[in-house]
């Protein structure tokens, strides 16, 4: 970045520097004072210092221990952060995270042979775990709150004595208490669908579910394929299939669904058909495929690692229309992970929710749709061919695919032919950044299959630097009508919001601009700023930590995953200014803040962007970090450029 000036000084006497927000001068202040206010003010456990219109006064009352805040050094990559932005190393994935993550931050757990009510232990005597409840009890770390959400929620919480809030819910005697008319009330319901059963994991591994329909419209592949080879057609092909990122020997052998030596491939025999050709499949195609009306609707991106089930349903909460869950590998979700899909885990708010997956092959692509098709509860699948990740592109998949475009359509027509729910597609502008593609894509889409396409208005090349190209969105979506085009880029505003969609697009997808402030879906709603006090924003990671607690567990590895997906959250989070400080509104994206002093202690701490201040934050609703807890946020997210 240009500076036009030496950094900020002292108050009112601040310069605008290039690619800086323009705050008002009072708020202004420098970096060592800053981190000084913070840090000295920070009161811990007493909290006394701690204060923002009573709602850090709550945070007392919720942080029992003192916090062990790890310090973090300026060289590091987390102190580069609260100084001088090195572009270099600011973009992209922090990819020397640490790999190796404790499994366990208990000690010493209760057997599950005495959570499962005193069943006998196969250990017997060797069994490394408590077995004496009051000592177990005696030497759990203290719990976190006075009250536990699931209980509160639920009427029992699963969790019982390992709670990291048990004491809500426990007799002296180390019983755990049910409130029977909630139970009552709540049975039956399930919040969360498309989870992954013993059964069909148990099939997949076993190679036995059959893929009937992906059998049928692969067998069209093959078959014209056969029919191009009798024409002498197999050298144009090769040509077409070698010009894909990875080339194309490795793509040729994998085409035809019954000749496939993938690691899914092992499918059991199915019912033959005869020949079919691409018509016959237009044929076949449901006519009563379940539509979705997409256009005018507010859609929170696809987010890997932040957009988990807690985080959508704080964002349904505060407006948004349109969720997905985070992108699926189609291999992963074939071979029955269970972490992959965790992925495809749908919230009862969640209306109107989609999946996205990413696969490079037509017959792993279409076999995952048939799964997803029959196994979940699904509004739309998406595939992700926007995705830049090496791992990913390199083997000719995220926007790989816009390279490849006879795979990419064998890929869209399997898929829809399977699937009784829309298929969209997740594209950028391109690969590089001066050879724009989509617009050359889209009118052959159209013939393909697809339902919605969204395009992010920047190729794999540019990453976020530069923003988003949306004169170029604007051109793709007249071509896309009559399929709507969402347009995705940039959006951090109302004001950014009504921009977009006055041009002309069917609707607009938000990603880091949800992430920043995931009340823009409100604003949007009520075309208004609104100048949220720092109580409302530790209201919303309430929220959050609650849905965490349900979604990952209320005992101690269940709060700590909660803690890390918050504190991925909080990295972006950080960005955000408040619109009373600001001198001139809205906040842009790429515009970075000077140091500020916040109109509260609360304010300032969440503009920090230290990583210690985010776990202090993590700290008031999730009592404190255990001992050996190490926490890098895997986006770095404070790439402005
Ligand atoms: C943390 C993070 C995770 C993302 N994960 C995905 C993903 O899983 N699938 C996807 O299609 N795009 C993903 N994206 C890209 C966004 O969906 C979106 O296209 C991009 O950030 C541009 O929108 P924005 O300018 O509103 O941020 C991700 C972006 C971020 C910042």
């Amino acid at each position: 970045m240009e500076k036009a000036a030496e950094g900020n000084t002292e108050k009112g006497t601040h310069v605008a520097v290039k690619g800086e927000a323009a705050l008002r001068p009072e708020f202004i202040t420098t970096k060592e004072k800053f981190h000084g206010f913070v840090d000295s003010e920070w009161q811990g456990s007493k909290g006394e210092k701690a204060r923002d219109n009573g709602t850090a006064e709550e945070a007392k009352a919720t942080c029992v221990e003192e916090p062990e805040v790890k310090k973090f050094k300026p060289d590091t990559e987390e102190g580069n952060k609260a100084g001088k932005p090195d572009s270099k190393r600011l973009r992209g994935q922090n990819k020397s995270r640490p790999h190796k993550k404790p499994t366990t931050y208990d000690e010493k757990r209760l057997c599950l042979s005495v959570i499962q009510e005193n069943r006998e232990c196969p250990f017997g005597d060797k069994c490394y775990f408590y077995h004496d409840i009051a000592e177990y009890m005696a030497s759990k770390p203290a719990d976190i709150g006075e009250s536990c959400y699931l209980y509160d929620t639920f009427g029992k919480c699963p969790f019982g004595l390992c709670c990291r809030f048990a004491k809500a819910h426990t007799t002296p005697d180390f019983k755990t208490m049910e409130n029977t008319d909630l139970v009552k009330a709540r049975e039956g319901k399930i919040p969360v669908k498309n989870s992954l059963s013993k059964d069909l994991q148990y099939r997949l591994r076993k190679h036995s579910v059959a893929f009937e329909k992906s059998a049928e419209y692969l067998k069209t592949l093959s078959n014209n394929r056969d029919k191009k080879e009798q024409q002498g057609n197999g050298e144009a092909r090769a040509a077409q299939v070698s010009a894909g990122p990875t080339g194309g020997e490795q793509h040729a052998s994998t085409e035809a669904g019954t000749q496939l030596p993938s690691s899914t491939d092992k499918q059991p025999p199915v019912k033959t058909v005869g020949p079919l050709t691409d018509a016959d499949v237009i044929k076949l195609r449901p006519c009563e495929k379940k539509q979705v009306d997409f256009r005018d609707k507010l859609y929170l991106a696809p987010l890997t690692t932040c957009g988990n089930l807690p985080f959508r349903r704080v964002c349904k909460r505060l407006g948004v229309d349109i969720t997905c869950g985070e992108m699926a590998m189609c291999t992963n979700l074939l071979q029955g992970q269970q972490s992959e899909w965790a992925l495809l885990k749908r919230h009862e708010s969640e209306d109107l929710f989609g999946v996205q997956v990413e696969g490079c092959f037509p017959d792993t692509m279409t076999r995952c749709a048939e799964l997803i098709n029959n196994n979940t509860e699904v509004d739309f699948v998406d595939i992700n061919s926007g995705c830049p990740i090496d791992l990913v592109y390199k083997k000719g998949g995220g926007c790989g695919l816009m390279t490849r475009t006879r795979k990419f359509e064998q890929i869209i027509k399997g898929m829809d032919y399977v699937l009784d729910v829309p298929l969209t597609v997740k594209i950028r502008t391109g690969v590089q950044e001066k050879s724009n593609m989509a617009h050359k894509l889209i009118p052959e889409m159209k013939n393909w299959g697809v339902s919605m396409i969204t395009l992010h208005g920047r190729s794999r090349e540019q990453r976020y630097t530069k923003l988003a190209d949306w004169d170029y969105i604007t051109t793709c979506s007249k071509l896309a009508g009559p399929i709507p085009l969402f347009g995705n880029g940039d959006i951090l505003s109302y004001e950014d919001a009504m921009k977009a969609k006055e041009t002309g697009v069917a609707g607009i997808m938000i990603a880091r601009g949800a992430l920043i402030k995931p009340w823009i879906f409100t604003e949007i709603k009520e075309s208004r700023h609104w100048d949220i006090s720092s109580g409302e924003r530790l209201d919303i990671l309430r929220d959050f930590s609650n849905f965490g607690l349900e979604h990952w567990g209320s005992d101690t590895r269940g709060v700590e995953k909660t803690r890390t997906f918050m504190l991925e959250w909080l990295s972006f989070m950080c960005r955000y200014i408040p619109v009373g400080l600001l001198e001139r509104v809205p906040q842009k994206i790429n515009e970075r803040p000077p140091y500020y002093m916040g109109r509260n202690y609360l304010e300032s701490l969440m503009a920090s962007q230290n990583v210690g201040d985010w776990v202090r934050i993590s700290e008031m609703l999730l009592g404190p970090v255990p001992k050996n807890f190490n926490f890098l946020p895997k986006h770095k997210a404070n790439s402005y450029k």
